[in-house]
């Protein structure tokens, strides 16, 4: 390089060099042992919001988001003791309050009795990897959540770290129903303007909104809009596995026709019966119902009208029984009545002749006037039998006994 050429450089770098405070994007701190802020060149007003007039002097842990300073404290005294600080990375609250990602590169000078610290920004790269992770929180909740409340719940937390968010309301279709709320007493209606309003989907029909009370309700980025709508989906997905969940539950439990017990839950129902029967050593009887010549209703009349017979039989004799007692339907035209403390047979026998009668009571079907009848056969607890098999088979025997009675005398 020419003489000439070589003095140009040198004087070049030495003007960038002595403007290299300024030049830096990065912050430069040069920190005193007691953590006093001794110098800051201009880049802490982009990352902080602070000129650097208003940092020195002051003492950096008042920056620092209050959650971080405890292990903040701590790297700084490895640093003091030689180690040098690479890649520690903590929280800063920047002048308008919001939350600054800093990593660090920090080192301890002896003989100047300074710390010189070089700080980054890196917020936008760990909020990327904080909604990722939030993303992920997100749908292992919504797998593992089998009620709504508790989705929301834990919505809410993860939510709270993501945005600037303070409380939430939870409404479900038809009606309304608030299913989750943990906004503030003083905060304004969730109706009103200044909430953001999500809709929850699942396919393609809205089940209600989640309704945000958010620190900046116009001001989400499109990043934070992504997540809520991601969050909306997978509330949207749960809402409609948990129904048909329920759908199904109540399907394997109840009889479609006639929304009584079926046979599987009446089952489920005598044992708990027979238990407390023991345990309170208190009578019990098992009422079999069945319908005289049905088979003929669905032949003379149609299956449709057969159904609606059914459906009638069904709330005829619930309306025979106590609301604790359980009436099922276990067949075709097969019916039960559990009734719990029972004082004697012929108490029993007075609820199954009202039952009778009950459902021989005339009734206008599709305009035609039937007249049902029926058998039925008792069993009582502990006299007949104490386990369920037993109670059946008698209470089926004395049914079929009914039946035959009746048949021989209509003959
Ligand atoms: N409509 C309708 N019919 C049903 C249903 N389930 C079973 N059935 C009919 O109920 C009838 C029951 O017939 P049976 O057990 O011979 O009883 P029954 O005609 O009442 O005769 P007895 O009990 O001897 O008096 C059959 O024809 C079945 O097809 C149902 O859900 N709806």
């Amino acid at each position: 390089m020419p003489k000439d050429s070589r003095v140009l450089y040198a004087r070049l770098m030495t003007s960038a060099l002595e403007r290299l405070p300024e030049l830096l994007l990065d912050a430069v701190f040069m920190v005193e042992e007691g953590g006093r802020i001794a110098f800051v060149n201009p880049a802490c007003r982009a990352i902080f919001g602070y000129a650097p007039e208003e940092m020195i002097g002051r003492v950096i842990l008042d920056f620092i988001h209050p959650d971080d300073k405890e292990r903040t404290i701590a790297e700084m005294g490895h640093v003091l003791n030689g180690r040098p600080g690479l890649g520690f990375e903590n929280r800063y609250l920047r002048k308008d309050g919001s939350v600054a990602h800093i990593m660090w590169t920090a080192r301890w000078s002896p003989q100047d009795r300074l710390r010189i610290g070089v700080a980054r920004d890196v917020s936008e790269r760990k909020m990327a990897e904080l909604r990722q992770a939030g993303m992920l929180s997100l749908a292992t909740a919504a797998h593992r959540a089998e009620a709504l409340p508790e989705l929301f719940r834990a919505f809410d937390e993860i939510l709270r770290d993501l945005l600037p968010l303070r409380g939430m309301v939870v409404v479900l279709q038809p009606g309304e129903r608030v299913a989750y709320a943990s906004a503030h007493e003083d905060a304004a209606p969730h109706e009103a303007a200044g909430w953001r309003h999500v809709t929850l989907p699942a396919s393609g029909i809205a089940f209600g909104e989640m309704r945000l009370d958010l620190q900046r309700p116009g001001a989400l980025s499109a990043q934070e809009i992504d997540l809520l709508e991601f969050a909306a989906g997978q509330a949207g997905a749960v809402i409609e596995r948990l129904a048909l969940h329920a759908d199904l539950s109540h399907a394997a439990r109840y009889d479609e026709l006639t929304g009584l017990p079926n046979r599987r839950l009446f089952q489920d129902r005598i044992l708990s019966a027979i238990a407390r029967c023991r345990r309170g050593q208190s009578r019990g009887a098992l009422l079999f119902i069945d319908l005289d010549d049905f088979k003929q209703v669905n032949d003379e009349h149609g299956h449709l009208v057969g159904d609606q017979l059914l459906h009638a039989i069904a709330r005829r004799i619930t309306s025979c029984v106590r609301e604790a007692d359980t009436v099922a339907r276990i067949g075709g035209d097969e019916f039960v009545a559990l009734l719990e403390n029972v004082a004697d047979l012929a108490q029993a026998e007075a609820v199954a002749g009202k039952i009778r009668q009950v459902i021989a009571t005339p009734l206008a079907l599709s305009g035609r006037t039937l007249q049902p009848h029926a058998s039925i056969g008792i069993a009582l607890y502990p006299e007949h039998g104490e386990v369920i098999d037993q109670l059946m088979r008698h209470a089926d025997q004395a049914m079929y006994a009914a039946k035959a009675l009746r048949k021989a005398t209509a003959a």
